[in-house]
């Protein structure tokens, strides 16, 4: 009889392209499955997940705000909501096992399939794992996480370190090949910074800044991605400053890349949040990193995160409150003037990378299956 899996998770990229990975990778290994995601009305696996080849049912749920507020009151009804649909769908669908990869929507149907006795695993991605994860954990049969440093925040009959598992391309994808796609010059570095899946507005800020720096003549090439929102703002600012953007070979600025995999490998230094599944790709791809932490992540995990990078030697901080255009361009200059540390930091990223989170993720699911 063939098996059916439910992946639960979305909202942002850094809990969808983790749940693909682990489809895709399901599918490449038993063509028989069935995988079934679900997700939210306006989380970004509406166009992730269509595009990656998977049906997505939707459900709706949203998050509680951390203090005290009426709207907690209108999250209650939506959160009952979600819960009855979770019920109603695990109960149509029958899968044999349910993979949570965070975002709102992995609590109710993780929860609900843990309740139905349906095998379940929920998948941490950050050094410091979330509230719903940690709850989370009580009910679910496995729990895999990201980083040795998590292990301590969960059941010990259940933890296991996989890793953050990612798209197989990201270290697949030779330089030589990426640089032609992306048409950058192979003769001088290539800068590539973004805010993880949603952009980030202070580092375009930031952007729009060193882009007028290096707008006439630089040491160095740039391949700055925006966010989907924030892209025409963007071009808007860089046309105030009197600044063409498709005028300038050595400055390309992107609303949204989807073929992350040519960006990552093109790179010699990458400028971005810490988000966990981008410190996945980069390490795994081996790359040094300049990681600006955002402030307000839930229980500061991206500190953690940005953390544990500096602690080994692959990434050097910037705090958001002292990121500035002229800030980033020292940091870059520096890094990139000095050719043994960053050779260092590429080796030390490379170190922490791993390549086989996915295998050791599928061995986890297969055994439950089973
Ligand atoms: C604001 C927030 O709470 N962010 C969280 C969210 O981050 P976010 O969704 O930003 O996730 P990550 O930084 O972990 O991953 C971003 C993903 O988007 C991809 N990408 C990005 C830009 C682009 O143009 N194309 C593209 O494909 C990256 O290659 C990567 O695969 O989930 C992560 C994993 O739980 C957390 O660590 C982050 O703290």
């Amino acid at each position: 009889m063939p098996k059916k899996v439910i992946i639960a998770g979305g909202g942002t990229g850094g809990h969808v392209y983790p749940a693909i990975a682990i489809a895709t990778g399901l599918k490449a290994k038993f063509a028989e499955v069935d995988v079934l995601f679900v997700g939210t009305e306006k989380g970004l696996e509406n166009d992730l997940v269509p595009k990656a080849g998977f049906e997505l049912k939707k459900i709706r749920v949203r998050g509680f705000k951390r203090k005290l507020s009426l709207e907690n009151i209108s999250t209650l009804k939506e959160v009952a909501l979600g819960g009855l649909q979770s019920l109603a769908l695990l109960k149509k669908e029958k899968p044999d096992l349910v993979v949570g990869t965070g975002g709102y929507v992995a609590g109710p149907v993780v929860f609900f399939a843990s309740m139905l006795k349906i095998p379940t695993l929920i998948h941490e991605q950050n050094v410091k794992p979330g509230i719903t994860n940690r709850i989370l954990s009580r009910f679910v049969d496995k729990v895999a996480v990201s980083f040795p440093d998590s292990v301590k925040y969960f059941p010990k009959d259940k933890v296991v370190v996989t890793g953050n598992p990612i798209r197989p391309e990201i270290v697949l994808t030779e330089k030589s090949r990426a640089l032609k796609e992306l048409g950058v010059d192979k003769e001088k570095p290539l800068v590539l910074s973004f805010g993880g899946s949603q952009g980030a507005l202070k580092l375009n800020e930031a952007a729009l800044e060193l882009i007028d720096l290096i707008k006439e003549d630089s040491t160095f090439q740039l391949l700055h991605i925006t966010g989907k929102k924030n892209y025409d703002d963007f071009i808007s600012k860089l046309e105030y400053k009197g600044i063409n953007p498709s005028g300038l070979g050595h400055i390309k600025v992107r609303p949204y890349v989807y073929e992350m995999h040519y960006a990552i490998a093109a790179a010699d230094l990458v400028v971005s949040r810490a988000g966990a599944i981008t410190i996945a790709e980069l390490t795994a791809a081996g790359k040094p990193a300049i990681l600006i932490p955002l402030p307000t992540a839930a229980g500061q995990h991206q500190d953690y995160n940005a953390g544990f990078m500096r602690k080994n030697g692959a990434a050097v901080i910037i705090k958001d409150r002292e990121l500035s255009g002229k800030k980033l361009y020292d940091t870059i200059r520096n890094l990139l003037s000095d050719r043994n540390t960053l050779v260092e930091m590429s080796k030390a990223s490379k170190k922490l990378g791993r390549p086989d989170a996915l295998e050791r993720i599928l061995k986890e699911i297969i055994s439950l299956i089973d």
